[in-house]
């Protein structure tokens, strides 16, 4: 029996969609909140890929957007492909959106997004107006690691488009960054002067992409990570030493925190690199639920489990 139509597919409509990716806590997910803000009307559904099956991303995005769907355990570049273009006929069924942004995990190489998108039964429906790569300028101004990083070059020229996040003060080490990665990337960087890319920049124009081939090591054979919860509170003081001892082999932290000994209950935790940062949580559920990620040959989610196990027995 032929599968069911749904109304897009029927011939009507073509829904635009714009990928958003870019490296382990570059701001995809403050970029997206941004654009679902500025929507002005508009309706957008979010799709939100996160690397572990504790969807934090899908959390955050949903004060902002009702239609926000999380696609759990895997990755949209290679593993969940099925999953992703199985998600996009849902929000296409019904009352298809006008707008839909896919956020990409940190771990994703875009070309294996962009290959998915070209399915031909999703092209005559989803067309993908562009994919644009967040940059993080903190990260890229601590060292060279990042600029020699074959997966992060990936996303930089899978893109059509760079937005930089996390941009220091001083316009000249902004405007050296902002050439450095317009030449390395071939493409315009948006965010010198504060500025976003607008929504209508992303949507309408026909971009020609060749269909790239993933030429990088799979997201799970470079990084390890561990998702630990508890259902109760845990001590604040012991939670920032136990991430502090952590955070030497960690890329990417963040999750819901109820902790003791601190002047809030429920905290957002986020750490990317060295930086780390709490702040009230929107959610008020007690427990703790987090993701920690690294390198696979440093990070070691045994041992880490084993050390965030002593908070919550404490
Ligand atoms: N100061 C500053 N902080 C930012 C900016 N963009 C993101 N952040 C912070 O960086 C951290 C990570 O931001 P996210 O938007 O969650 O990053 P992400 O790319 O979605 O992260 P993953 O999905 O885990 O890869 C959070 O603490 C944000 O508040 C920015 O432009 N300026």
């Amino acid at each position: 029996m032929p599968a069911a139509v749904t109304p897009a597919e029927a011939g009507a409509i073509s829904v635009p969609v714009v990928v958003v990716t870019g490296f382990l806590g570059a701001g995809k997910t403050t970029f997206i909140n941004d654009m679902l803000l500025r929507a002005d009307g508009q309706r957008i559904a979010a799709v939100v890929n996160d690397f572990g099956s504790i969807n934090i991303d899908a959390a955050l995005l949903s004060n902002a957007t009702e239609e926000v769907i999380g696609l759990k355990n895997g990755c949209i570049c290679c593993s969940l492909q099925g999953d992703l273009l199985r998600t996009l006929r849902n929000v296409l069924d019904g009352r298809p959106p006008d707008l839909i942004v896919i956020e990409a995990s940190g771990v994703a190489d875009p070309g294996g997004i962009v290959q998915a998108l070209m399915d031909p039964v999703v092209a005559r429906v989803a067309s993908l107006d562009a994919v644009v790569c967040i940059a993080d300028a903190e990260d890229l101004q601590d060292g060279e690691t990042r600029w020699s990083d074959p997966l992060w070059l990936a996303q930089l020229r899978g893109s059509d488009m760079i937005q930089l996040s996390k941009v220091p003060a001083q316009a000249n080490r902004v405007n050296a960054l902002a050439t450095r990665l317009a030449t390395v990337a071939r493409r315009p960087v948006f965010g010198t002067a504060g500025d976003v890319v607008e929504i209508a920049e992303l949507v309408g124009a026909v971009r020609t992409r060749p269909v790239a081939s993933i030429g990088t090591t799979p997201a799970d054979r470079r990084f390890a990570s561990l998702e630990w919860s508890c259902a109760g509170a845990i001590d604040m003081r012991a939670f920032q030493a136990a991430i502090q001892s952590l955070a030497p082999s960690l890329l990417r932290a963040k999750g819901f925190l109820t902790v003791t000994g601190a002047s809030t209950r429920h905290l957002l935790f986020q750490m990317v690199g060295r930086r780390a940062s709490v702040m009230p949580a929107a959610l008020q559920k007690d427990g703790c639920a987090l993701i920690l990620i690294g390198e696979r040959d440093v990070f070691d989610p045994d041992a880490a489990r084993r050390l965030l196990a002593g908070l919550s027995e404490g």
